[in-house]
């Protein structure tokens, strides 16, 4: 039996510093180099017990903004069993047995379909919370099983720091990120698609090569050299983003006009990053990205930090 009443783990957004993209696979998805890089901007999930007789997994679930703007988009947060920390719950205790049914509660600070995998980072969450909350004692390898049959983006924010991510995105080796990295996160209104930005860049791109890592890249984060990170960052997707989005080119150039060292849309957008110089260099670039007409709000966060965490 167990005498805990409720566990919370805080867990990161993350920013995709390159994203390449190879052709339409058989099962609809694509196989990418995906070097994932968490930031700190952080969802709570908390965990209780639920008062229902319902059997196991997850019985309810509440979401409320962290404050600060950027997740004000909780009110497109699903309620439901479609909701990816409750899909979590429910495979989790499907697989170990679990009888004790919870409830969930998000507290977001990680924008809503902004391409920095809120939904995916809140999954992660819930496996690690439920694992503790249920004293099942899930080791990493079978909790980053089970993460890579939520989605594609789910077992990064598991392990966090930066890591490159092959497969769809699933299968993860640990890279060095040296020093800290500061960025600008410029948020738009409304969101895009995961689905239908890969869709258009399967217009785009017809006949894409195989995706390849980026050694400048990588020798640039274990240098810990902002500069020379800012010259190598990429996304195959950002085409793609733009042209559903084409507003978001004005963001970009306002961030490249503050000085950004790099300026690119994250993941499939609609969300676009800047590299900045230094914290001050940062909230520099917010002020200026936040004149762009696309962009609801800016926030400024560093990297990387670890995963998912219990506090
Ligand atoms: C693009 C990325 C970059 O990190 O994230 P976002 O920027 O959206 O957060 C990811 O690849 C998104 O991962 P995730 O959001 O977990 O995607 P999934 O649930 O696995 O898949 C959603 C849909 O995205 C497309 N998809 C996803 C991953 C992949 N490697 N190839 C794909 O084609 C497919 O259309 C799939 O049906
Ligand atoms: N826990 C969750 N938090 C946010 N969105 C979620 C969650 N679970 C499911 N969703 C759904 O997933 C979609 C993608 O959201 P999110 O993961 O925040 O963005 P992205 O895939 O662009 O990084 C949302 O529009 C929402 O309908």
């Amino acid at each position: 039996m167990t005498t805990t009443t409720a566990v919370t783990v805080r867990v990161p957004a993350k920013v995709n510093l390159q994203l390449a993209v190879g052709p339409a696979r058989e099962d609809g998805y694509h196989d990418l180099v995906n070097v994932f890089h968490a930031v700190a901007l952080f969802d709570e999930v908390t965990v209780t017990g639920a008062r229902t007789r319902a059997n196991g997994g997850a019985a309810g679930l509440s979401a409320e903004d962290a404050g600060g703007g950027p997740a004000s988009h909780v009110d497109r947060v699903p309620l439901d069993a479609s909701n990816l920390a409750w899909r979590a719950a429910d495979l989790l205790a499907r697989e170990s047995g679990a009888r004790e049914p919870v409830h969930l509660h998000l507290r977001k600070a990680i924008p809503v379909a902004g391409g920095m995998a809120g939904g995916s980072a809140d999954a992660a969450a819930a496996l690690v919370a439920c694992n503790a909350f249920w004293g099942i004692g899930l080791d990493r390898e079978r909790l980053l099983d089970l993460a890579a049959r939520l989605g594609s983006d789910v077992a990064f924010p598991l392990v966090g720091g930066t890591a490159v991510g092959t497969g769809r995105g699933e299968v993860l080796a640990p890279a060095r990120c040296a020093g800290r990295l500061h960025w600008v996160f410029a948020l738009s209104e409304g969101g895009l698609s995961t689905p239908e930005v890969f869709g258009a860049y399967d217009r785009l791109r017809p006949g894409a090569p195989a995706p390849r890592g980026d050694p400048a890249l990588m020798a640039a984060l274990a240098e810990g050299d902002a500069r020379a990170v800012g010259a190598a960052l990429s996304n195959d997707l950002q085409p793609a983003a733009l042209a559903l989005r084409p507003a978001l080119a004005e963001t970009l150039e306002a961030g490249r006009a503050a000085g950004a060292l790099g300026a690119f849309v994250s993941g499939s957008g609609p969300t676009c990053a800047f590299l900045a110089e230094s914290a001050e260099h940062a909230d520099r670039i917010a002020d200026a990205v936040r004149t762009a007409p696309d962009c609801a709000h800016a926030v400024t966060a560093h990297g990387d930090v670890p995963g998912a965490t219990v506090v």
